[in-house]
């Protein structure tokens, strides 16, 4: 019986065959801290005996979350982790590149075939380019910090088959949105999902970052696009890899498969207070927001707020409305400005901030007041989760956020 990907990944590693359910213990090629999580992976490292880390080309370490430091307390944490990088020799992006998840394939520290842990849940993205990426806790982080390898059981993979061409301002949000609906926020536990079928190869890749990212929303530990010419036209000048074949064998053993016409799917929304509580966005129109946030390391590339911009076109953004937009990195961010974007919808009448996490967890601003509603292009509407318990937080697309953002409620962007 032929392999998967993701038993592919695994056997290059450990060079023996590997197959879903088997325990191992393998190397890893990306080991990313960010000023969260990282302090206490050091911590515990040094608990461990400390001593220099496996590899510090292969460590990974930036701020996004609470930058600039919005806290005594967060400047501490930088400080801490900017000695142990000195200390270390791990060069350190800092502040000034933007989230983690669009920094490290934009820097080219991840590339098809790779093992490539995070101390954040959304490691998974990296999937996009055809890595095995996974977010692991800090005091794993540690383990691996100091010893380059993990212990990990290689999960079952459930293939997702997209077809078919997505409607008029529908897109790759839509689909892992409809996904999540489908499979549930535990219905994908320790499997590793397989993005496949023409909706995935016709897709960008800032798009499979969008749907990789959110696998662990389903609880996979991966979502993983096979590469393709787009994949390594994405790392041509990021990365010294050649090209190569990594696909599932057509006789691999999938936990289920299942099948998607992409041009059924209707823009979606996932409402309050669970991600895999997810309807068509005409369940839910006519419902005023008080804030749209139009970022993250889900959907705050340039194609994103290109999208946003599509849908703005002539109009302004409602009066009633905090327009909140972060691009996700300073190259994604510059690419906007110079596409002339920021004037665009600083016009209209947003806020454009540096990239960072921002609103998306409720960090350093754009905290909401009880009662209040955001529509918000990230990955998570839990309870609290963008400021007071008693707020509500709905995710949709960057085209039902910007078609929301001019008319003050929910709205279909097919519509506008
Ligand atoms: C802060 C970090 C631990 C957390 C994560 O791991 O996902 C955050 O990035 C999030 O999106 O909730
Ligand atoms: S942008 Fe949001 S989801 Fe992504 S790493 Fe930051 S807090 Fe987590």
């Amino acid at each position: 019986m032929g392999l998967t990907i993701t038993e592919k990944i695994f056997s290059a590693h450990c060079k023996k065959e590997c197959r879903a359910g088997d325990v191992i213990m393998a190397p890893v090629d990306g080991a990313m801290i960010h000023d969260i999580t990282g302090p206490l992976a050091i911590n515990v490292m040094k608990d461990m005996g400390g001593g220099s880390v496996f590899d510090p080309k292969k460590v990974i370490m930036l701020f996004d979350h609470q930058i600039p430091a919005d806290s005594i307390s967060a400047a501490e944490n930088h400080v801490m982790m900017r000695t142990f990088a000195r200390e270390q020799g791990i060069h350190n992006y800092d502040i000034k590149e933007g989230v983690c998840h669009q920094v490290v394939p934009e820097k080219g520290r991840v590339k098809p075939g790779d093992i490539v842990v995070g101390s954040d849940s959304h490691t998974c993205a990296y999937g996009a380019l055809g890595a095995f990426s996974t977010g692991i806790g800090s005091t794993d982080m540690a383990y691996v910090l100091k010893f380059g390898e993990l212990y990990f059981r290689v999960p079952e993979t459930i293939r997702i088959n997209a077809n078919g061409k997505f409607q008029d301002r529908v897109g790759p949000k839509d689909l892992i949105l409809t996904l999540a609906g489908d499979i549930g926020a535990d219905g994908a536990t320790y499997r590793a999902l397989e993005f496949c079928g023409n909706a995935f190869s016709d897709m960008d890749i800032p798009g499979r970052m969008t749907c990789a990212n959110m696998a662990i929303e389903m609880g996979a530990k991966a979502g993983i696009v096979p590469p393709d010419e787009k994949t390594w036209e994405y790392l041509r000048g990021r990365t010294d890899c050649t090209p190569f074949s990594l696909a599932s064998d057509e006789d691999a053993k999938f936990f289920e498969t299942r099948d998607y016409d992409v041009s059924k799917i209707n823009p979606k929304i996932a409402v309050p207070h669970n991600v895999d509580n997810v309807v068509d966005v005409t369940e839910v129109a006519g419902k005023p927001v008080d804030q749209v946030f139009i970022g993250s390391c889900t959907n705050g590339r340039y194609e994103d707020f290109a999208r946003a911009a599509e849908v703005l076109g002539d109009n302004v953004f409602s009066e009633d409305v905090r327009v909140i937009m972060v691009p996700a990195s300073k190259a994604e961010y510059m690419k906007v400005l110079k596409a002339g974007l920021i004037e665009k919808f600083v016009e209209a009448g947003a806020l454009v901030e540096a990239p960072c996490c921002g609103p998306c967890m409720g960090g350093a601003f754009g905290l909401l007041a009880p009662g209040e509603v955001s529509l918000s292009t990230s990955n998570r509407n839990f309870r609290g989760r963008q400021g007071s318990a008693e707020s509500f937080v709905y995710l949709s697309s960057p085209e039902t956020a910007a078609a929301s953002a001019i008319t003050g409620v929910i709205t279909d962007p097919r519509e506008v």
